[in-house]
């Protein structure tokens, strides 16, 4: 499948990236989705209701959620340059909440209990493989809860150090409405392409953990298990869901205002996109509201909802698919997991990807 739109993976001068239409993976409040249509949540990126019921609960958090959280291990590798926009000079993000002194303590209410107890019960329910087309795969809860801590805590290590969560912007002004992180090579949304520092200050993404990458493997062997059990006259799971293996990965934290508008990730080398080697999205935290489809058209999109520890897979006929946020659910994070991670309210997402195809 092939959409519309300019090539995303060369470099383009300032002036003809302007010119260029943006189809891969562009996003942000100004430019794509919120402009077509609004999600569920609130449009605007901050999170002023959120933030202000937590200041009453948990003292010490800083003033806005939005606001970076000072850490003595965080540096930029090198000063900003002045080039396409972000957080130059900014103290990191850090997506966990409390601090050095003590842990943070959550009360919750009966109803927030009644939720979970719901939720455990719709989920026993809910069919834990689902095959949304050819090529996309989604296995539902399939990260377990400790196994969601454990992410999230060597998310939010990397993230508040060198090469951690920023909030990109473009050149042209215009930030995304949402954290970024890169790990095993830096990704940079306003020339699209990859590359080993980031350019605006020069910082070395985090290499790739071990622990994440064995993590994607289950995922992939348990959706070719799936794919395996349709019998004869099925395409091979293995032609249907190519092999991968993740040398890089995109993370991603939305507040509860956070959106990502629809886009294709093919910025991956020709190697990969050619192989139609498949993304792996880890959704935790909050549930998002994602929309994927042929077209760039909110409208036409399905829609489906991505909770704390499902693992969508996008790969084969899927790989180029047009795909986004569209809204954050407050306060639909799996309280076991956000209690022991102090996960801030808001979503974390990683796609992994192969950035080459080596035979
Ligand atoms: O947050 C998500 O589920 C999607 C993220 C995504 O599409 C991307 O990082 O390219
Ligand atoms: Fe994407």
């Amino acid at each position: 499948m092939e959409g519309g739109g300019g090539d995303g993976r060369k470099l383009a001068t300032s002036s003809s990236r302007r010119q260029k239409p943006r189809a891969s993976r562009e996003f942000g409040p100004e430019r794509s989705l919120e402009s077509q249509k609004e999600g569920p949540c609130s449009s605007s990126p901050s999170v002023s209701s959120t933030e202000s019921m937590l200041q009453m609960v948990i003292p010490g958090l800083p003033k806005s959620l939005d606001s970076p959280v000072q850490s003595p291990k965080s540096k930029s590798a090198s000063s900003g340059s002045g080039a396409a926009g972000s957080d130059l000079g900014a103290a990191p993000f850090d997506i966990c909440m409390g601090n050095s002194k003590g842990t943070v303590i959550l009360k919750h209410g009966l109803l927030e209990i009644n939720r979970e107890k719901r939720r455990a019960k719709e989920l026993s329910n809910i069919a834990p493989v689902q095959h949304l087309r050819p090529g996309m795969v989604l296995l539902k809860n399939f990260l377990k809860p400790d196994d969601q801590v454990e992410i999230i805590k060597l998310c939010r290590e990397l993230g508040v150090g060198t090469g951690g969560f920023y909030q990109p912007g473009y050149r042209e002004g215009g930030k995304l409405s949402l954290r970024m992180m890169c790990l095993g090579k830096n990704w940079d949304p306003d020339s699209r392409s990859y590359g080993d520092i980031r350019p605006f200050d020069g910082a070395q993404p985090p290499q790739m953990p071990q622990e994440l990458t064995k993590f994607v493997e289950e995922a992939i062997k348990a959706s070719h298990d799936f794919l395996k059990q349709r019998g004869k006259g099925a395409t091979e799971p293995s032609v249907e869901l190519p092999q991968m293996s993740p040398d890089i990965c995109i993370v991603n934290f939305y507040t509860t205002g956070g959106k990502l508008g629809l886009h294709q990730d093919k910025d991956e080398d020709e190697s990969s996109l050619e192989k139609r080697l498949p993304v792996v999205s880890f959704s935790l935290g909050d549930t998002a509201e994602f929309l994927y489809g042929d077209d760039r058209d909110v409208d036409k999109a399905s829609k489906i909802k991505l909770e704390s520890g499902d693992v969508l897979i996008f790969g084969g006929q899927s790989r180029l698919i047009f795909h986004g946020v569209s809204g954050i659910m407050p306060k639909s994070a799996p309280l076991m997991v956000t209690d022991k991670a102090n996960l801030r309210p808001g979503r974390l997402n990683l796609t992994f990807r192969q950035h080459k195809y080596e035979p």
